[in-house]
């Protein structure tokens, strides 16, 4: 490992495997990431892009300045335990868990070590990190120093926009919107594509006349002075065929139903929290410092 900026991501799946790709040739290069994964699959993907893999947690981790936990909140704690023995006091540790807050993070880190407080960040992000369109939310613990910080929103950054929080219960909000935005985004793809082929344009037509749309509307968006509201009523013409659609969205309740799922998704994460809570071990004292 080479660089100043070494990253050890625990856990290199799907989520992990979005950063990676905005990483690497980016902030990194492949020998200056090491995966901890257990799937043999999933490390011979990454051993075949140069990154370093191993399938347990190594003294190679000691060596790696910024840690990234990117498992499932159920395995969370297990993760913790096999790799905290190789935590250094100035390691930056960051969580992308949904759901799981600093509290008991830091609880299952410094179990072995009372007197440690490591520098703990949590952070949201979402699957188009993959192509460096990715937005992040950031939470940081108090007492992380200002450079780690930087380094952490440098480190998201390079995979996409990155948005600091001050208080952690609104990543839960940033996880109900952007975090499990894209899956919200995708559904509504598909729903235009079965709806263009319903009305008799086949899949490709269909297809490509979906993503074009939800792409250039969100350029669109993204790029003008004037609000979502305003865009919306510039394509609708009284008593036309958008007033047509919106109308029925809105007999359908359309802003309520996403409300309503973005609460659903928020009020998961705060369960995930008290499950992960509940279902936590006695303390496994497998530090060695
Ligand atoms: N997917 C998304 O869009 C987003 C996910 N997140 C968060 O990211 C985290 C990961 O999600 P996602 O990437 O989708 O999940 P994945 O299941 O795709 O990836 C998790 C990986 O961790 C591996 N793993 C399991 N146990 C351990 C362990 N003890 N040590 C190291 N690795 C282990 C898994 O292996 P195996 O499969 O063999 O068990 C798997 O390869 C979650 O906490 C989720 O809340 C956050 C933002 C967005
Ligand atoms: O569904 C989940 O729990 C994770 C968190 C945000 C996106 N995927």
């Amino acid at each position: 490992m080479k660089n100043s900026l070494t990253i050890a991501f625990i856990g290199g799946g799907n989520m992990a495997g979005a950063m990676l790709g905005g990483l690497l040739g980016n902030l990194c290069q492949p020998q200056d990431i090491l995966v901890v994964d257990p799937g043999e699959a999933t490390r011979a993907a990454w051993d075949a892009r140069g990154v370093v893999t191993a399938a347990v947690a190594c003294e190679a981790l000691s060596q790696c300045k910024v840690w990234i936990y990117a498992v499932k909140p159920q395995v969370m704690q297990q993760a913790i335990e096999a790799t905290r023995p190789f935590l250094q006091d100035d390691t930056l540790v960051i969580s992308i868990a949904a759901g799981l807050p600093t509290t008991l993070l830091s609880g299952w880190l410094d179990q072995a070590a009372p007197t440690r407080t490591t520098r703990l960040i949590r952070c949201m992000p979402n699957t188009p990190a993959l192509i460096r369109q990715g937005i992040t939310g950031l939470y940081a613990t108090p007492g992380v120093p200002a450079a780690d910080r930087q380094r952490a929103q440098d480190i998201l950054s390079s995979v996409g926009e990155a948005v600091w929080v001050d208080q952690e219960t609104q990543l839960d909000a940033v996880t109900a919107l952007s975090g499990s935005g894209p899956a919200y985004v995708f559904l509504f793809i598909e729903s235009l594509i079965a709806g263009g082929i319903s009305l008799g344009l086949d899949q490709e037509q269909a297809q490509r006349l979906a993503l074009a749309t939800l792409k250039g509307a969100s350029l669109l968006a993204a790029g003008s002075d004037q609000s979502p509201a305003r865009l919306r009523e510039n394509v609708t013409s009284p008593g036309g065929t958008t007033a047509a659609a919106l109308n029925r969205f809105a007999q359908g309740d359309f802003a309520g139903l996403v409300q309503a799922a973005m609460q659903a998704a928020n009020d998961r994460a705060a369960q995930m929290a008290q499950e992960s809570a509940a279902a936590a071990q006695p303390a496994q004292d497998s530090g060695k410092k």
